[in-house]
């Protein structure tokens, strides 16, 4: 299990990261999610022991993680991360560099085990092409493989899909976090894409003003978003009477007293997101056919 304990994280006298506590069960999901500059890359890199805290411990088991005042070499063998720039060696293959950190000592085994991460990351038909001529999103996959040659306990993940197009998104999306838990492997995500975290994460963590502000399961916080923060992160959302509602929570009734006047319409493929304004505020909802732009509309929250 990851325990962090009392985390607190500045650059130079700038504080990122104040006084977080959580832990991350073997095999768990936990995504990090935040605004750009919360400090979810910060995190990942103070967890893997690039950094130095300003106080707290972080331990995976009983093992304390350390930063470099007090390790020569960074990270340990148990943790792998994959940051934002993928560090490949350009002018050797995608299986050799999948198979850099694996034993020549057993060739046949270390050929199969470059074979299978080359299919959890999709990858199969490029073994033999040099890694300077891949896409970004190539790289991307190149360099999740090499973190998981060499079976680590934890992965630290720093958008590991962003650089991949929409087609492959999905599908690796699903291979990557499927083999993650069959091989009870702990990973965070730090991620802006909610794709990222539902269906896949077993809990969330929202990073605002240095501090966590809510961990809890995606579900548990779709329901109960609290704060606006939380709420954008699932889709549009409206706050009416203090209480948040999300788009599709707000049905067009023959009379109520949300009077609203259309003033947009997006198509959205199977529905359209409408935008309206509702006594001089902003409201979005949800509608399976498109409006009229000035129609008066009544709006009825779903209970
Ligand atoms: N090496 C550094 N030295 C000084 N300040 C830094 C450094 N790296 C990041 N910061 C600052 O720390 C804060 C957090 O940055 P970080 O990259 O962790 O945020 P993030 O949530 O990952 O952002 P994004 O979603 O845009 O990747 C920002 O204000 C950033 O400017």
């Amino acid at each position: 299990m990851l325990h962090v304990k009392n985390l607190s994280f500045s650059y130079n006298k700038t504080t990122v990261l104040k006084d977080l506590n959580f832990k991350v069960k073997r095999g768990e999901h936990l995504s990090v999610i935040g605004e750009s500059g919360s400090g979810k890359s910060t995190l990942l890199k103070v967890l893997y022991g690039e950094y130095d805290l300003d106080s707290g411990h972080i331990f995976w088991n009983d093992t304390e993680i350390l930063g470099p005042k007090f390790n020569l070499v960074i990270g340990y063998d148990f943790m792998k991360y994959v940051a934002q720039e993928f560090d490949l060696m350009p002018f050797i293959t995608v299986e050799e560099n999948i198979g850099k950190f694996l034993s020549n000592f057993y060739p046949e085994e270390k050929q199969q085990r470059t074979a299978e991460l080359l299919e959890v990351v999709e990858l199969s038909p490029f073994a033999k092409t040099k890694v300077k001529t891949l896409s970004g999103g190539q790289k991307q996959r190149v360099a999740l493989a090499r973190a998981l040659a060499k079976q680590p306990e934890i992965i630290l993940l720093d958008e590991p899909f962003s650089h991949i197009d929409n087609f492959k998104k999905q599908s690796l999306r699903r291979s990557v976090f499927k083999y993650l838990k069959a091989h009870h492997i702990s990973c965070i995500v730090a991620t802006h894409d909610k794709e990222d975290v539902l269906g896949y994460a077993d809990r969330m963590l929202v990073l605002n003003n240095k501090r966590i502000e809510v961990n809890n399961t995606p579900e548990y916080l779709y329901n109960n978003p609290k704060t606006p923060l939380t709420a954008s992160f699932f889709g549009e959302f409206n706050t009416i009477n203090n209480r948040i509602f999300y788009a599709d929570q707000l049905n067009v009734v023959d009379i109520s007293n949300l009077k609203t006047i259309v003033k947009h319409c997006y198509f959205k493929g199977n529905y359209y997101l409408i935008e309206a304004d509702l006594n001089g505020e902003t409201v979005f909802f949800k509608n399976n056919t498109i409006l009229g732009i000035d129609q008066i509309v009544y709006l009825s929250p779903t209970s």
